[in-house]
């Protein structure tokens, strides 16, 4: 049995301010007990977040992390760094991150590795593009992704998969339920393939999930969750995807 997880990816948002609020929404309600709960604000909001969440269950993750420990590589963040804060998780691999930022799936490799050596609990999102579902290659691009982005570490205790089709994040556009269960069931079977044990490895989906739509994609046998960007930023509707879960 998979215990679901919700993570918030609060993205370039918020102010020390505002996210104060957000965390005093959020700690005024009582998580289920059934479900694992993340929030993953900018780095330099982390010691606040860390901070007020140290009484509570909800854990803190990064967004990103350095694929080397130390060294000289102006504006990175190392994953030892990170977890030296107080983090718990880290997502690598977000499609923002692979557009914006050209990540290859060889770095989010190495970043994979060096999360891993720092202890850190790693959510790597994988998702196809529109063009390259309307093309049919929605499996084969997160096949590949799978393949180069895990390479060494598919098997690694406690990794999460997010998926996350580019074409449903920030658009309201949601996969339909089917949709992204038969691709989780895709991810599923990819994962026994590069040997993890897939019947233990959480899948969550992303994009576009609000508390409308959350119930149905958790009802789906192979969705463990969700990786939420815009809807975490209200305590109202992140709550609202929780108890969904829960
Ligand atoms: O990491 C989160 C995803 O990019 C989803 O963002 P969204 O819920 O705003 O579509």
């Amino acid at each position: 049995m998979r215990r679901p997880l919700i993570a918030g990816n609060w993205k370039m948002h918020g102010s020390r301010d505002s996210i104060g609020i957000l965390l005093g929404g959020l700690l005024a309600q009582k998580l289920p007990e059934s479900v694992d709960v993340a929030v993953c604000p900018v780095y330099v909001h982390l010691d606040q977040v860390v901070a007020a969440c140290s009484d509570s269950d909800l854990r803190v993750g990064a967004q990103d992390c350095s694929h080397v420990d130390q060294g000289a590589y102006t504006g990175d963040v190392a994953a030892s760094m990170l977890r030296e804060l107080g983090c718990h998780w880290v997502i690598l691999g977000h499609s923002e991150r692979r557009s914006y930022h050209a990540e290859s799936d060889a770095l989010i490799a190495a970043k994979l590795a060096a999360a891993l050596a720092a202890g850190l609990a790693p959510i790597v999102c994988v998702g196809e593009t529109r063009e390259q579902r309307e093309a049919g290659e929605a499996e084969a691009v997160v096949a590949r992704q799978l393949r180069g982005s895990l390479e060494g570490a598919s098997s690694a205790a406690g990794l999460v998969i997010a998926y996350e089709p580019v074409w449903a994040i920030g658009t309201g556009l949601t996969a339909t339920p089917e949709q992204a269960q038969q691709m989780h069931a895709f991810i599923r079977e990819q994962m026994t393939g590069l040997g993890a044990n897939a019947d233990e490895t959480r899948i969550l989906y992303g994009g576009s999930v609000k508390p409308d739509n959350a119930g149905e994609l958790f009802a789906q046998a192979d969705i463990d969750g969700a990786l939420v960007g815009g809807a975490a930023l209200k305590a109202e509707d992140f709550s609202a995807i929780i108890a969904a879960a829960g």
